[in-house]
């Protein structure tokens, strides 16, 4: 247990954990027959269930407390305002700003950034009706059938995890294909599938200095070049999107064929900029523009709700509760619906590169844990998979469901029975089975006594972990677009509890400066000998296989 030393409200949730500890789940909805009623909430097309939590109003005015204490009012306002709350970049964060279709200016620098935004909005929508009406040709004037977005970490897994729970709403007539990994298997199959003829790569990067973008994008040039398109019609088959221009033309992308980004809009959040141009190329501009309003419904419900009615808030002050209060060290988050499988990799970098941190905003290091490990999957596939551990391996995990209440594709029985088993997943995570239960059951079925007394351990689920169940009636563009900025808000929530600067990485660039170190090594002539044993020999053993 590491609680929030620094906020003195935590003393309290402290004392609460103590006395919830000894309680089970079960009991708690046995002594109170509303705890439903009294424990969901709606927001912006989400219905949330949290009364599967180890709380009581007792601690729920706690975590509000909290909240009040650590300013998180405040830094709501700041975040909207375009305070420059990424202190260690100097920058504003206004993702919130691209999903905003208020009347109000929205300021940074001094300078009105909505209008910005809706020209970048009418560029985007031109680009896409263009390729919608077979009009953006390539070298050999046939129209654009495939699209492969290029780029990795957020201008890769929010707008695949966006483009795929929006499926039933794709465009007809048009492949689309992604290549992150600088593993050359990844682009080698993509080049595989494609036509030269009628392919528009997007090169999507927030730096243009990426260096997994960067070889791809020359990969994909050497392969139309090589395909036999002329270096003068390069340019009809690639649109690069970066907030470094320059950078763009040295590679030789033409100018009318680019879109911008800002610095105020982080890379893990970028979905909603134009980066979602390939949103916006598979699904319609309509309804990227939709999936932008539902984001934007629920900022309207984080800015003005309530801290105690306000569903981020609760879900942040929740994590908090489990991660510091109870020594939960993951968090999972499992979709009973197959179009949102890319959304735990999504929230692991929207997540973990925000809030895996140990400095806080004034430098000084946490004594507490910061982010969750965030791991998760769909069901039911995980109910055969991993479920086990969750159930009765020896780790508090708290989990989110996620189950839309109706399936575009129902199937007759198969969506009630894909909604059962969420529901009986997260009734059977919180009421578990006891031995008496186990013992009679087996007794009732004629099972020779000593088998039951052998087997009741292994079969006794302890339960009492906690859940949310969250269910939209539909995954819509709307919803799709609630639920990923629900999860972003929450991690902004946690991450001013826990102190720390939710939009810097600083993490990553370590990995990045040796990676070109152990590079040069490996190209270089002879035995490498001027590293740690280790990497010496790692870069001689790819040497002996590689002259
Ligand atoms: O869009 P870019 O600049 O290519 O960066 C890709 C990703 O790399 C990171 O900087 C981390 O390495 C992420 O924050 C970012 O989303």
């Amino acid at each position: 247990m590491t609680p929030l030393s620094h906020l003195s409200s935590s003393d309290k949730l402290v004392e609460l954990q103590k006395q919830l500890a000894g309680t089970h789940l079960r009991d708690l909805f046995d002594a109170d027959k509303q705890r439903f009623d009294k424990y969901t909430m709606e927001a912006a097309g989400l219905f949330l269930d949290y009364s599967k939590n180890l709380i009581n109003d007792d601690v729920l005015a706690s975590l509000t407390k909290m909240a009040e204490e650590a300013k998180l009012p405040e830094a709501i306002k700041a975040m909207f305002s375009g305070e420059k709350i990424n202190n260690t970049e100097g920058r504003a964060v206004l993702h919130t700003a691209l999903r905003y279709f208020g009347k109000d200016p929205v300021m940074v620098d001094g300078k009105d950034v909505m209008p910005m935004i809706r020209d970048t909005h009418k560029r985007m929508k031109e680009i896409t009706q263009q390729v919608h009406k077979g009009e953006w040709k390539g070298h050999t004037g046939k129209p654009v059938k495939h699209i492969v977005n290029i780029g990795i970490g957020g201008s890769y897994l929010g707008l695949k995890t966006a483009i795929n729970a929006l499926t039933p709403y794709h465009v007809k007539g048009l492949e689309h294909h992604y290549v992150a990994n600088i593993d050359p298997n990844e682009i080698s199959e993509v080049l595989r599938k494609i036509d030269p003829e009628t392919t528009l790569f997007i090169v999507a990067s927030k730096s243009f200095g990426t260096l997994e973008t960067l070889q791809n994008a020359q990969a994909a040039r050497k392969f139309m070049l090589d395909q036999g398109c002329a270096e003068a019609d390069i340019r009809k088959h690639f649109v690069a999107i970066s907030t470094n221009l320059k950078a763009i033309d040295e590679f030789g992308i033409a100018q009318e064929n680019t879109l911008p980004l800002w610095d105020w809009v982080g890379g893990r959040y970028s979905l909603w900029s134009t980066i979602g141009l390939m949103i916006s190329l598979v699904v319609g501009f309509d309804n990227f523009e939709r999936l932008l309003k539902g984001a934007g419904d629920m900022d309207n419900h984080f800015k003005t709700a309530p801290l105690d009615q306000n569903m981020p808030v609760l879900m942040g002050m929740l994590g908090i509760w489990y991660q510091n209060y109870f020594g939960a060290e993951s968090h999972a988050v499992i979709s009973y619906d197959y179009f949102l499988r890319d959304f735990p990799g999504h929230l692991q970098q929207m997540d973990m590169e925000s809030n895996g941190k140990r400095t806080t905003l004034d430098g000084k290091t946490v004594d507490y844990q910061t982010g969750a490990v965030i791991w998760g999957g769909t069901g039911t596939n995980d109910q055969h998979a991993y479920h086990q551990l969750l159930h009765q391996g020896t780790r508090l995990i708290p989990v989110d469901f996620v189950a839309p209440a109706t399936s575009h594709n129902p199937l007759g029985e198969q969506h009630p029975w894909l909604f059962a088993n969420a529901v009986a997943q997260s009734q059977a995570m919180m009421q578990g089975k006891t031995m008496e239960e186990i013992r009679d059951e087996m007794l009732a079925a004629g099972v020779a006594a000593e088998d039951v007394e052998r087997l009741t351990p292994h079969k006794v689920i302890p339960g009492n972990r906690p859940n949310n169940m969250i269910v939209p009636e539909k995954i819509t563009p709307e919803v799709a677009g609630a639920l990923i900025a629900l999860y972003e808000q929450k991690v902004f929530v946690q991450g001013v509890l826990w102190q720390v600067n939710s939009f810097d990485q600083w993490g990553v660039e370590l990995g990045k400066v040796l990676g070109n170190r152990v590079y040069d090594r490996i190209t270089e002539k002879g035995a490498t000998s001027d590293q740690d044993s280790s990497t010496n020999g790692l870069v001689n053993r790819f040497k002996q296989f590689n002259v």
